[in-house]
């Protein structure tokens, strides 16, 4: 039992966003129409919204920097994602991305915590929020600033497992999914 909610006062659920609420490719998600929702994760974030918790995103999208895609599509994905949200009867917090590449040396490309310390700009204390992700880079991110890492194994999240998981990152929990997470949470 992950004590949610219990830690961080402002109920806040950070998610990675390729492999984990949509499909991810080793192509990168370029398009749109690439956007693809993963089964039942839209639900999960509307379940989780009524049920009083903020969802937000906090996302690496290179692809700006290499050039596969510009800031215009990454906003229609997220338009995209926040309507089906929207559909299901919950509501999505904000989106943080970090659009840079590797060697440009910023401070917001997980597994460096800077889209973490953007959300707590934005939304206070994240003591404790669960951080759900498919890759050791977004647990890392997370830890590094006192959130629960949790690993879906959706996406990227079964080799990460099979990769094994460095102790220094504690204790993680590991959910099929998304929405495996959420039905675990809203009903213990
Ligand atoms: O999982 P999140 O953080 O939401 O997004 C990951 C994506 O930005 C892409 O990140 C890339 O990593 P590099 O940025 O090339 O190291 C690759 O892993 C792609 O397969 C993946 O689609
Ligand atoms: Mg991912
Ligand atoms: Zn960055």
């Amino acid at each position: 039992m992950i004590g949610i909610g219990q830690e961080s006062m402002n109920k806040l659920i950070i998610l990675d966003r390729d492999g984990v609420i949509n499909e991810d490719s080793d192509a990168y998600i370029k398009t749109l129409d690439e956007w693809i929702p993963l089964p039942g994760s839209i639900d999960a974030i509307a379940r989780l919204s009524r049920a009083g918790y903020t969802v937000v995103v906090a996302t690496n999208q290179s692809g700006i920097a290499r050039g596969y895609f510009d800031v215009a599509t990454l906003d229609a994905m997220h338009e995209r994602m926040g309507e089906l949200v929207r559909a299901a009867g919950g509501e999505m917090g904000k989106v943080f991305y970090c659009p840079h590449g590797p060697d440009d040396g910023c401070d917001c490309r997980k597994p460096a915590p800077g889209l973490i310390d953007q959300i707590v700009t934005e939304y206070g204390d994240v003591t404790g929020a669960p951080l759900i992700g498919d890759s050791l880079r977004d647990l890392e991110a997370g830890v590094a600033r006192g959130c629960q890492p949790v690993l879906v194994l959706t996406g990227k999240g079964a080799k990460t497992q099979d990769k094994g998981l460095p102790t220094a990152l504690g204790h993680v929990d590991v959910y099929d999914s998304l929405a495996d997470f959420t039905d675990h949470i809203l009903k213990d």
